[in-house]
């Protein structure tokens, strides 16, 4: 096949899955809810997910220490991915689907927001984090593909990209980062006439 049909194919099953994503509008508001509730009264928000999911689950962490889009304070939050210590520490002396979980029980307390990011809903580690953190009272939000897959079990909010194929659901995941991160800028932004870094 062309590039120009890879393309093509992608433009046209990247909009699919877009034109459906509304749907998740509830979800949405209660996933922005629930970061903006556990950032507001002092909790954190923790993140993980393998592969390009790791890079989301960083991408969203690093929007809310470093900015997003409009000036305000640094918020607390951490991805699991990115301690090589431990993740082969763990990984190499317990089991690879011990790598979040364990971190998760060290480092999730009540009050503060797990998000796991898995685009089969099925990776053994982002499901054990999901759990481990709903055990140490935290709140869980999986975002995963139309399957829902176990992370969704495990999940007080699971935002379901509409696809089935990896690439376009990590698509729509870091839409839905994003549109998250939106919210959190209307909650901590104090002047809202804050103008955008220019790209
Ligand atoms: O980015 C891609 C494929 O687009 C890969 O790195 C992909 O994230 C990896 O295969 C992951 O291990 C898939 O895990 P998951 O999304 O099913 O939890
Ligand atoms: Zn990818």
């Amino acid at each position: 096949m062309t590039a120009a049909r890879h393309l093509q194919t992608y433009i046209d099953r990247h909009r699919e899955a877009l034109d459906r994503l509304g749907d998740l509008a509830p979800g949405v508001t209660a996933a922005a809810q629930a970061c903006v509730s556990a950032l507001t009264n002092g909790h954190k928000l923790v993140t993980c997910g393998n592969g390009g999911s790791a890079a989301d689950a960083q991408h969203f962490a690093a929007e809310l220490t470093g900015r997003y889009r409009r000036e305000r304070r640094p918020l607390p939050a951490l991805a699991l991915t990115t301690d090589s210590s431990a993740l082969t520490c763990i990984g190499n002396d317990y089991a690879f689907d011990e790598v979040f979980a364990r971190q998760v029980r060290a480092l999730v307390g009540p009050g503060d927001v797990l998000v796991g990011i898995t685009t089969s809903g099925n990776s053994a580690n982002v499901v054990k984090a999901l759990a481990a953190a709903r055990d140490r009272g935290a709140v869980t939000v999986a975002l995963t593909g139309e399957a829902g897959g176990e992370a969704a079990r495990h999940a007080d909010i699971t935002l379901k990209a509409p696809s089935s194929r990896t690439a376009h659901i990590q698509e729509m995941h870091i839409l839905l980062i994003h549109v998250l991160c939106e919210s959190i800028d209307d909650a901590f932004v104090e002047d809202d006439v804050a103008e955008e870094t220019p790209a």
